[in-house]
């Protein structure tokens, strides 16, 4: 198949002569001087062509064509600066060929398009898009029809267009309608479209196992159509953790090429029923009350969370809650190793292997997975309680332009756990301490009020009587816990310390003691505040307080493949400033 595949000759770009190879795995072109003098060569994988066409053609707003009996045109993936995102941008890389003959350009034309056929096998053909015409600054529109559009029409993708009426028609259409015909779905838009796209995918993958998503126990199947997001919503944390910037044509290219990123998911249950699914931000506290006043502002765009942040913050509330969690192998890794997960991470393809290499043996998996949530495993769970700035529980590093490291910087996109981060009442300066520090890359585990646990299932509940028992008064900045009273043991914090049936109660414990209000912030702090909380689910408010989560690992696949290293790619190349491809000097 690759000696079928092999094709060289000399073309022409403009008026230089090039020597062009197209090899099984890249399609390369070295510049031959008057001396016949191998110059530098540029190396594009096949994977990474777009599309071949006769002709010398542009994309502009629309496809020009030239059509020339002797030129072909190949797109291809091009990297560029992401200015300061970590990942990064692509572009529509263009040359244009011409060759001595007719026969020639189409042998060229051949062979390049075989060879992507045989390298490309997860590309689409035909994708159902879903666009929110009111997410984020309310461009999604817009960034589909002039940017993404064309992109799809060059590499040969027809697209089934819905721009949604109503919040949840697109997770209903994925529960109800017809979807054989498509290879993945599109969602444009924010985070909560992407959540409505994953809720129908996984839920319509269920019912057509007779799967029970209700029962936390169940192994579900791994959805067969991949997703992909271009990012048009206000956080795009998704889009940003699993690609690395927030920007359509990258990815749109990540589609067109059928890059493929598995992704754990969380599930969440109450009372024995399934309530929603998670990937990025499971959040009670503080990041529930920014989401249930960010609600209210709905009209500020994308503003309206620096605006809730804010008040919430100065609201300085803390609330009392049972954690209790199931660690994950600490062997495999941890939440504090100084890791990133990147593309290509070798935690997360050892995940796969573990996941999946019984998956023909239905038995096994069942009892590796499932026993965790038997009753004879309740001695691994940990058990803490106490009073809490933010409980959170994140399946990925949930970086974002706000937090470009993320909530938990070393986690895994497939790993199959989760990270567990517990801030403990605190003072407000301490708390803006551990807040401040998402935005930078200092460790905001490093405090003694913070510690984060890699996990495999939570539970969380808030002491009895709390979810009932109404409002209590809350006390503005001056609040908190001094560290004397809270009896903070450094040793302890963070995720080293996982015990065996462990019972810890830390804070203010169940006491509620009013906190002294700030004369400053009379406004804010006299009023009263719940005692409990809500759960911000990927920036939907649940209407349950005590919840059971469980992670599973690669529950769905993206159109992505995880942030590129921006220095792995170009120490591997040399580059001159214009292009980012890689080029090779001989
Ligand atoms: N036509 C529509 N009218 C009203 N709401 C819609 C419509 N289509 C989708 N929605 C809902 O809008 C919510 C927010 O959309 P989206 O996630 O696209 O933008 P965002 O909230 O600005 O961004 P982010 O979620 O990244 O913060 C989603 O939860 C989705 O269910
Ligand atoms: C003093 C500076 C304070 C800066 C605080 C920065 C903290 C940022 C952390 C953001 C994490 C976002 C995780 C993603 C959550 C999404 O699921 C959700 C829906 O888009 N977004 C939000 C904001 O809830
Ligand atoms: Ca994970």
């Amino acid at each position: 198949m690759e000696t079928d595949l092999r094709l060289e000759s000399s073309l022409w770009i403009g008026n230089r002569r090039y020597r062009a190879v197209l090899t099984g795995w890249y399609f390369n072109w070295t510049e031959v001087d008057k001396k016949n003098r191998d110059k530098k060569t540029i190396a594009v994988p096949v994977a990474e062509v777009v599309g071949v066409e006769e002709g010398r053609v542009e994309i502009l707003l629309q496809k020009l064509v030239e059509d020339t009996d002797k030129d072909f045109t190949v797109f291809y993936v091009k990297r560029s600066n992401s200015g300061g995102s970590s990942g990064l941008l692509w572009r529509l890389g263009r040359t244009q060929f011409s060759c001595p003959s007719r026969v020639l350009r189409d042998q060229w034309t051949k062979h390049l398009r075989t060879a992507l056929k045989t390298h490309g096998p997860l590309r689409p053909h035909r994708l159902l898009v879903f666009i929110n015409p009111f997410g984020g600054k309310r461009k999604a529109r817009k960034i589909f029809h002039s940017v993404v559009a064309p992109l799809f029409e060059l590499a040969g993708i027809s697209s089934h267009v819905i721009v949604t009426e109503r919040a949840n028609q697109a997770r209903d259409h994925l529960l109800k309608k017809d979807l054989t015909d498509f290879d993945g779905v599109v969602c444009v838009g924010g985070d909560g479209m992407f959540s409505e796209v994953l809720h129908g995918l996984i839920g319509r993958t269920q019912q057509e196992a007779g799967l029970c998503e209700n029962d936390p126990t169940v192994t579900l199947h791994p959805c067969p159509l991949h997703i992909g997001i271009i990012p048009a919503g206000s956080t795009d944390c998704v889009c940003y953790a699993t690609v690395g910037v927030i920007d359509p044509v990258t990815s749109a290219l990540h589609i067109i090429i059928g890059d493929s990123q598995p992704l754990d998911v969380c599930s969440v249950h109450h009372a024995s029923s399934l309530v929603s699914y998670s990937v990025s931000l499971l959040g009670y506290g503080f990041y529930g009350d920014v989401l249930a006043e960010s609600e209210k502002h709905r009209w500020m765009g994308p503003l309206r969370y620096e605006y809730s942040g804010t008040m919430v913050y100065l609201s300085n509330r803390s609330y009392a809650g049972i954690v209790q969690y199931l660690p994950a192998d600490p062997l495999l890794s941890s939440p504090r190793d100084k890791t990133r997960c990147l593309s290509g991470c070798s935690v997360c393809s050892r995940s796969t292997d573990r996941l999946f290499s019984h998956s023909s043996d239905s038995g096994s998996l069942y009892s590796s997975q499932f026993s965790q949530f038997s009753s004879d495993s309740e001695g691994d769970w940990v058990s803490v309680e106490g009073r809490f700035k933010c409980v959170s529980l994140t399946c990925m590093s949930s970086s974002c332009p706000r937090s470009p490291l993320g909530l938990s910087p070393s986690a895994h996109l497939a790993d199959g756990t989760g990270d567990l981060i517990l801030v403990w009442d605190t003072h407000p300066l301490g708390f803006l301490k551990f807040l401040y520090r998402h935005t930078s890359t200092q460790d905001q585990f490093d405090l003694p009020f913070v510690e984060v646990h890699r996990v495999k299932a939570v539970r969380f509940s808030a002491p009895s009587g709390k979810e009932e028992e109404g409002y209590e008064e809350i006390g503005g900045l001056s609040g908190g816990i001094d560290e004397e009273e809270r009896g903070y043991d450094e040793t302890e914090s963070s995720s080293g310390s996982q015990q065996h049936l462990t019972e810890r109660v830390r804070g203010r414990e169940m006491t509620n003691e009013p906190k002294t209000p700030s004369p400053f912030l009379c406004g804010l702090c006299c009023s009263k505040t719940p005692a409990a909380s809500v759960w911000n689910c990927d920036g939907e408010i649940l209407p349950f307080t005590e919840i059971l989560c469980r992670i599973h690992g690669q529950l769905v696949r993206l159109y992505a493949r995880g942030i590129e290293d921006g220095a792995a790619v170009h120490s591997s190349e040399e580059s001159d400033k214009s292009e980012r491809t890689c080029i090779l000097h001989k």
